[in-house]
């Protein structure tokens, strides 16, 4: 069973090409579905928050729009197109993993290859590569280690250099799979505000998968909210109610509000994930 709210298509039914448009999009694997009817238009400049527990298939759901996923039925465009894989006009922060310690680049050569990794052959490394990612590296507050190996810098240090070289390119569309992990409250804080920033001054639109919606609530527009194979989509005051998610979860969910933040209470353990047994 899938849901969305009434008009959902699009945020403020203005026109224009969508960043993104799927059309009864489906994806399961084996006899799970992780949902089916999608039908979704993401807008220039829009903030678009995932999420849901632990296996709804948020990460699947970046993978679509990456050309990493096909989808079992329906169709997925970026900016009016069929996605490729490899597109200059995406940029994606992934889900945290750490570079092996002996990794032979230093912090502003990892940012580098955001800005220059899509050319081959000899580099010609002139000031507009110099400045941008100067520029960058200072955005994200990486400047005190910008020559360290970055397979020796922490976890919350690498996860700020992987945002940094995802927006180097201005991307149409900004992916980005739990972006805020392992960061502290600052950082957190300086990481979202840029992603922000990316999405008011260069008019991305922003896939923001996360567990935890606190961080970033001033800034989503809209929520796609998945759970055991159903999904809501619509403003945060239309999906993070008791009532809304009570539905999705099958199962008494309160919803309570205290400082402009979202406290959701009585979330049932690992509801969607129920492996099938091979
Ligand atoms: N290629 C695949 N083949 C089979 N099953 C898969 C594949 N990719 C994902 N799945 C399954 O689909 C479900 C959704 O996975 P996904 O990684 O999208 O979830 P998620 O919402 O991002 O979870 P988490 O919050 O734990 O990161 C999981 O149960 C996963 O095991």
């Amino acid at each position: 069973m899938t849901s969305t709210m009434p008009g959902q298509a699009s945020p403020d039914g203005a026109g224009g090409t969508p960043a993104i448009r799927l059309r009864g999009a489906a994806l399961s694997f084996g006899d799970r579905t992780l949902w089916e009817g999608l039908d979704l238009d993401i807008m220039p400049g829009e903030f678009f928050a995932v999420l849901g527990p632990n296996g709804s298939g948020k990460t699947s759901f970046l993978k679509v729009l990456l050309g990493l996923q096909p989808l079992d039925t329906g169709t997925a465009t970026i900016a009016g197109r069929p996605i490729t894989r490899g597109s200059r006009n995406l940029g994606y922060i992934p889900q945290q993993k750490s570079f092996p310690p002996e990794t032979p680049l230093r912090a502003r050569d990892l940012v580098g290859l955001g800005v220059d990794g899509h050319r081959w052959g000899l580099r010609m490394r002139n000031r507009h590569y110099d400045e941008t990612v100067h520029r960058l590296l200072r955005d994200v507050g990486a400047e005190s280690y910008a020559d360290a190996p970055v397979g020796l810098l922490s976890g919350g240090e690498q996860q700020r250099l992987r945002a940094a070289q995802a927006l180097a390119t201005d991307p149409a569309v900004l992916l980005c799979d739990e972006p805020l992990l392992s960061l502290d409250l600052n950082h957190q804080q300086a990481v979202s505000a840029l992603i922000d920033r990316q999405r008011r001054e260069k008019n991305s639109a922003v896939v923001f998968v996360t567990h935890e919606i606190n961080p970033v609530i001033d800034y989503v527009d809209r929520v796609l909210y998945l759970a055991d194979g159903r999904f809501r989509v619509g403003s945060p005051a239309e999906v993070m109610t008791s009532e809304v998610l009570s539905e999705l979860y099958d199962s008494p969910v309160e919803v309570l509000h205290s400082n402009g933040r979202i406290v959701v209470v009585g979330l049932p353990d690992a509801t969607t994930h129920h492996h099938e047994s091979a």
